[in-house]
């Protein structure tokens, strides 16, 4: 009940207006720091602007603040959070949201008390109901095409149809669509949008454009 308490509303308000400028929100991995902002920047050219960086390589959080400071227009998210710890590093390096790719207590209770707002990952209705516990409204659906897909989101709309999601996990140019139309997807998430051979190439023309063709095609 306290927990209840303490979550305010704003919190659904702000990732609604985070989440609902993006269509898509491209997942980076940053395995060469001085590519973060060439990256970024190509991203958030071609119309794409929220973007969620992993904690999975070394240099990630370095990549953050650079990309921070580089791109003020950008609302990034640090994807990757699997404990508290990373979750205030995050906070740290200056982040405009949290992703999860999965949920635990510890998680739930810190982004509660957090000025940064977390979008956890669930895979299964338990997990969301645990987060609705806890006051959480909107989440990612992680991994989304290995969950259930679109079968299981509209599953979801059953019981607790105010949730809403960011699906991602095996989504690209020929299913983004597909959920996109469904009522409780606010946007979609993934990595098809920085293909690690562009990056390796350094081909920022061709991830701008990438960018481009998605953020017209989809639209909510
Ligand atoms: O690291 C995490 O926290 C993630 O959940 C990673 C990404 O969201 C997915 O790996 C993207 O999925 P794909 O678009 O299928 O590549």
């Amino acid at each position: 009940m306290t927990i209840e308490k303490q979550l305010p509303s704003t919190r659904t308000t702000e990732l609604d207006s985070i989440c609902l400028k993006a269509e898509v929100i491209p997942v980076l991995s940053i395995e060469r720091l001085e590519d973060a902002v060439p990256l970024g920047r190509a991203l958030v050219e071609g119309g794409l602007t929220v973007l969620e960086v992993t904690l999975r390589t070394d240099c990630a959080l370095e990549a953050i603040r650079r990309l921070r400071e580089a791109l003020p227009q950008a609302s990034i998210g640090v994807g990757t959070v699997l404990t508290p710890a990373q979750y205030r590093q995050a906070e740290q390096a200056g982040a405009d949201f949290v992703v999860t790719p999965g949920t635990t207590e510890a998680l739930y209770r810190y982004g509660v008390t957090s000025p940064v707002p977390m979008l956890p990952g669930v895979a299964t209705v338990s997990e969301l109901m645990t987060g609705w516990q806890y006051g959480y409204r909107r989440f990612k659906f992680f991994p989304a095409e290995a969950s259930g897909g679109v079968k299981a989101l509209k599953s979801f709309a059953g019981p607790i149809p105010e949730a809403r999601f960011c699906p991602t996990g095996g989504i690209g140019v020929n299913n983004a669509e597909d959920y996109l139309a469904l009522k409780n997807v606010m946007c979609v998430g993934g990595s098809w949008l920085t293909p690690k051979s562009l990056i390796d190439a350094e081909d920022w023309d061709a991830i701008r454009s990438l960018a481009r063709e998605a953020a017209e095609r989809f639209h909510h």
